[in-house]
């Protein structure tokens, strides 16, 4: 049995952190406990022992206070600074794979600071790139019957699964308080949330935004909808009574199994086809060099001012030529690629193969005639 990943996420309020609890002592009561991380900064108590805890290593309010930062600002920041180490986290996690399940993750009540910051998302790619791994959406129940609100966050809980790719249970929690049956009906016949959509309209009036419009923007997104919950897996909880938990392990299973057969391959497939995409792009970027070089070639030698057009005009074309830093008197020029070889430096021998010696070849075959600024620039930076 391979570890997976549970990554609870769900509006402030949902009851994300009940959830863990109620899930955490689930596990335990089954005799198979899980491993613990906490990744919400702010949050003064947890009613749960964890493994890793993000307040273990930052400090939310010295990170407030030193970046003068405001609440969200900060909860970024945390986890920005906690991404740094995540390879470090994954191989303490990876390190207990065999003596655990599950992995659980509470993430920030600011839903927002983590599926939307660059870190959640290095976070979350970390771990479903090492362990199968499923998001649950928390929702809270008694505050979704609304069916203007239920769509409202239906369509977050798409747009999240659309970010992660990755698979999705959507938690109906509070059953207690509410019982979630309306909700499954809404998701699974499009006539009763038509029917829910034109009752809720007449009781709250029309308040002027004019139904014709509102009802087939309604209809058109629920339509959209029907095709995210089929892919969804839903189940209703109590975290306060329990009920359920066992109905939300069982969909854990599924979605690994889903993940194994679907979500692994069509990620692995994705990153091919990026990793091709930048070979690509770094062999067009190193014959738009080379292009240059040549042109510089055909040109007159005494044309020093020249070669300088070659530059910009390559930087003012399709994006795909070097980047001109003229603006930077004094400092050293580096000439870098897009993309990201702009932040990270140059591109290396190591990623293209061959890359230093057709650089060479080139320089050779113009360096003799050429005697601009540029060519002996370039000459400098290749040494
Ligand atoms: N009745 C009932 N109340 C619940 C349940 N789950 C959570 N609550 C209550 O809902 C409130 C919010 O729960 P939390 O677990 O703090 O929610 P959260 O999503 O972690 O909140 P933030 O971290 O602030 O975003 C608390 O008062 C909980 O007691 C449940 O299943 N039933």
């Amino acid at each position: 049995m391979t570890m997976s990943t549970v990554i609870c996420i769900g509006m402030a309020g949902s009851g994300k952190t009940t959830f863990m609890q109620r899930l955490n002592s689930h596990l335990r009561t089954k005799k198979t406990p899980p491993y613990v991380i906490n990744l919400d900064p702010a949050v003064l108590k947890i009613p749960y022992g964890a493994n890793i805890d993000i307040r273990d290593s930052i400090k939310y309010k010295k990170v407030m206070e030193n970046y003068q930062l405001g609440p969200n600002g900060a909860i970024v920041t945390s986890l920005n600074l906690f991404s740094t180490k995540i390879d470090q986290v994954i191989k303490l996690v990876e390190k207990k794979k065999e003596k655990y399940n599950h992995c659980i993750i509470d993430t920030p009540g600011q839903i927002e600071c983590f599926v939307w910051s660059a870190s959640g998302a290095i976070i979350t790619e970390s771990f479903a790139s090492t362990f199968p791994t499923v998001i649950a959406y928390i929702v809270d129940t008694p505050r979704n019957t609304s069916p203007t609100t239920f769509m409202s966050n239906m369509l977050y809980a798409c747009s999240i699964l659309y970010k992660t790719k990755l698979p999705m249970i959507v938690v109906f929690n509070k059953n207690d308080v509410t019982n979630a049956d309306f909700a499954k009906d809404w998701m699974t016949d499009f006539e009763s949330f038509q029917r829910a959509v034109r009752d809720d309209q007449e009781l709250n009036g029309d308040l002027g935004m004019g139904s014709g419009y509102m009802s087939s923007l309604i209809n058109s997104m629920s339509l959209m909808l029907e095709e995210f919950y089929s892919q969804l897996d839903m189940v209703s909880v109590s975290s306060f009574t329990g009920e359920g938990f066992d109905d939300f392990l069982t969909a854990v299973d599924n979605k690994v199994d889903e993940y194994e057969e679907y979500y692994k391959a069509e990620r692995e497939r994705i990153l091919k086809a990026k990793e091709e995409k930048e070979k690509l792009r770094k062999d067009k970027s190193i014959n738009g060099l080379m292009k240059d070089l040549g042109l510089n070639d055909k040109k007159d030698g005494n044309e020093s001012d020249a070669s300088a057009e070659v530059i910009s005009d390559i930087e003012a074309g399709d994006g795909d030529g070097l980047v001109d830093r003229d603006e930077d008197e004094g400092v050293e020029r580096e000439y870098t690629f897009p993309g990201e070889e702009r932040t990270q430096g140059e591109i290396t021998e190591k990623d293209t193969p061959g890359l230093q010696k057709r650089y060479q070849e080139a320089l050779e075959s113009v360096a003799k005639t050429a005697s601009s600024e540029t060519a002996e620039n370039i000459a400098r930076h290749l040494k």
